[in-house]
């Protein structure tokens, strides 16, 4: 291994040390510590044990849900045809064990099957709300338990929500609101305008606008890609401009010039749905994919389901402080509980 000058330090410099930056030695490594090599660990690791990635797809039946996931993975998911003559929506959840090149990937994604169908819009809701608290809950159950079992564990909470919005052109349907408010803090949302081929180049950017002005207006959280960390910060806040995005779906190749594309063929030519310019299918690719992956599953951990897990341990009557607004030991809480128990 080469040897690099390092400046050695081994306190956190203070003012001083900072004005004296000009002073410090640098010296040369004779030898390596190897502690370099700790990111190819991670990654060795986490290719080992292969990675997971959970999606929720919402959107009225036929908007071309099952159609995207296969184009976003390139194969073909779909099983048979839902049907659709439930009273209730149902949540159609699927796992598959994916592989490219050498990475191992356990994707897992959930359908509404019916959703916008029935006539009362609380039905539609309720059992995806009811959906994405069962996982929340089974992964509380298991950190309550003393001998728990993580690296088996199978997490099933969801990370991402595609929210895919009907190309009225129009605005956003009163299910859309009630549904994207109602489900905004568990679940991350990406939404969507589905099936973008059948609206024209100029309708679609007023059709954005006009989504986004409602999100805003009716007090609704989507996920917005993060731009703290430098690599990432110029292109994230890039898409975040760019929502919600118009995507296309199909899995058939038609020829184009030389080349065959995967594409929809119309009378007038033929939309490309891995081109830029005809719609925002690789945006969506490259932000869920590619940049964003584990930036949605440390958010669904350490805010929606943080939330959840404050709420129901603040419900079995669990505090992090005493009478006096003191912070109380796990035990002394315990007591607490128990205290006010008996009282009842
Ligand atoms: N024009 C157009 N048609 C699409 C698009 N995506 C899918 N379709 C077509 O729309 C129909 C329904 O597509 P699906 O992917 O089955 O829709 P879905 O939302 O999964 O349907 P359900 O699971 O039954 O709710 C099919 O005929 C697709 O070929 C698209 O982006 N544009």
């Amino acid at each position: 291994m080469a040897e690099k000058p390092v400046c050695m330090s081994t306190q956190t410099p203070s003012d001083e040390d900072i004005q004296r930056e000009d002073n410090i030695r640098c010296l040369s490594m004779l030898g390596h510590f190897g502690f370099e090599c700790l990111p190819h660990q991670l990654v060795n690791r986490s290719v080992q044990q292969g990675f997971s990635f959970n999606i929720l797809c919402v959107g009225e039946t036929g908007l071309g849900k099952s159609t995207l996931m296969d184009t976003l993975f390139n194969t073909n998911l779909k099983e048979k045809k839902s049907s659709h003559f439930h009273s209730n929506v149902e949540l159609k959840i699927q796992t598959y064990e994916l592989k490219e090149n050498n990475v191992q990937l356990k994707l897992t994604v959930v359908n509404t099957v019916g959703y916008g169908d029935q006539m009362n819009k609380e039905a539609s809701y309720q059992p995806i709300i009811g959906y994405l608290d069962a996982q929340f809950e089974a992964y509380f159950q298991e950190e309550l338990k003393i001998k728990r079992s993580f690296v088996d564990y199978h997490d099933s909470r969801i990370h991402v929500c595609l929210y895919f919005i009907s190309p009225t052109g129009h605005s956003l349907k009163a299910l859309d609101l009630l549904t994207l408010k109602n489900i905004d803090n568990k679940v991350n949302i990406i939404p969507l305008i589905a099936k973008a081929d059948t609206i024209s180049k100029n309708d679609i950017q007023t059709f954005k606008y006009k989504i986004m002005n409602e999100l805003i207006s009716n007090g609704i959280q989507i996920y917005q890609f993060p731009t703290d960390d430098k690599t990432t910060a110029q292109v994230n806040s890039a898409m975040n401009e760019h929502l919600p995005f118009a995507v296309v779906g199909c899995m058939e190749e038609v020829k184009v010039g030389k080349r065959m594309v995967r594409g929809r063929q119309y009378p007038w030519g033929v939309l490309q749905v891995e081109n830029e310019n005809h719609c925002d299918f690789i945006k969506l690719r490259d932000m869920l994919l590619c940049t964003n992956t584990e930036n949605l599953k440390e958010q669904t951990h350490t805010q929606h389901y943080e939330r959840y897990r404050r709420f129901k341990l603040q419900k079995i009557g669990f505090t992090d402080v005493g009478p006096d607004n003191q912070p109380v030991s796990f035990r002394t809480s315990l007591s607490i509980l128990k205290e006010s128990s008996k009282r009842r």
